[in-house]
């Protein structure tokens, strides 16, 4: 078995009354896709909000290799190789998709906008968001203006961005949200090919997409992981099919 990439232990974490994350400990290992999944209000997102450093766990600890990034900001663990996507795009649509994967890269570095370099002049970044848009295949439209984009593009586009820095783990949080049967595809596909390179904690509500390209599924219900395992037991599991999938 491969070494984890990312990994957390007896994460914690209670909004007044309410236990959000519950000792949550998981990991992450080089090659693979590993699946959250949950109802609503699980605690998915919260969860993802201490991983990228966002929240700040009551209890627990992160490691990015060896690393413990538990007490670090948002920014020092971009720079340190944790990449994310948004639930809700953030892309700037007059904008080319080149310009917006630069700005994005910038974002994730933590540039403060009073100090930020105009990002046409930042070379640096421009070889990398191209490459970034290649790899997700892309770079044909590294200079149409965002609005032209399909809604699936944009999704491309966001993933994109988070690539640029090159990280050694991505965060996607629900990357197949609103897009149709095809655009759904297409972007499974391209994660597949992905996940060879960077490997991926991956939130998920489209079930389809997750049992097709999860190594690992970890189901969250009121904040506790009540399952772990390959799509074919977590399929299986009564516990699962009774507090998430049904029949
Ligand atoms: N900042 C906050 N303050 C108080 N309660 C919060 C806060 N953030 C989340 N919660 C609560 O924590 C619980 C978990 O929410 P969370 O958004 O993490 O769930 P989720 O699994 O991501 O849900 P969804 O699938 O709907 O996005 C919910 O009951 C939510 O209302």
């Amino acid at each position: 078995m491969s070494e984890a990439v990312l990994s957390m232990s007896g994460l914690h974490k209670r909004f007044g009354a309410l236990q959000a994350t519950h000792d949550v400990s998981l990991d992450l290992r080089a090659g693979e896709i590993h699946a959250l999944i949950g109802p609503n209000g699980a605690g998915k997102s919260t969860l993802i909000a201490q991983i990228a450093g966002s929240l700040r766990p009551d209890a627990g600890q992160i490691h990015l290799g060896q690393r413990d990034i538990t007490a670090l900001g948002v920014a020092r663990r971009a720079r340190l190789g944790l990449g994310r996507s948004f639930q809700v795009s953030c892309l700037a649509e007059p904008l080319s998709v080149l310009r917006n994967v630069m700005i994005g890269a910038q974002a994730l570095q933590g540039h403060s906008f009073r100090f930020w370099r105009p990002v046409s002049r930042d070379r640096s970044l421009l070889e990398p968001a191209y490459e970034a848009l290649e790899r997700m295949h892309l770079a044909h439209r590294a200079d149409t203006p965002v609005a032209a984009l399909s809604h699936g593009e944009r999704r491309q586009v966001e993933v994109a961005c988070a690539l640029v820095l090159e990280p050694r783990a991505l965060l996607l949080d629900e990357p197949m949200a609103g897009l149709g049967p095809e655009g759904s595809a297409r972007l499974t596909e391209l994660l597949e090919t992905l996940k060879r390179e960077v490997p991926i904690l991956l939130i998920e509500h489209d079930m389809d997409a997750v049992f097709r390209l999860a190594d690992r599924i970890s189901v969250l219900v009121a904040g506790s992981v009540i399952a772990h395992g390959d799509s074919a037991a977590i399929r299986r599991d009564p516990r699962v099919r009774d507090a998430y999938l049904g029949d």
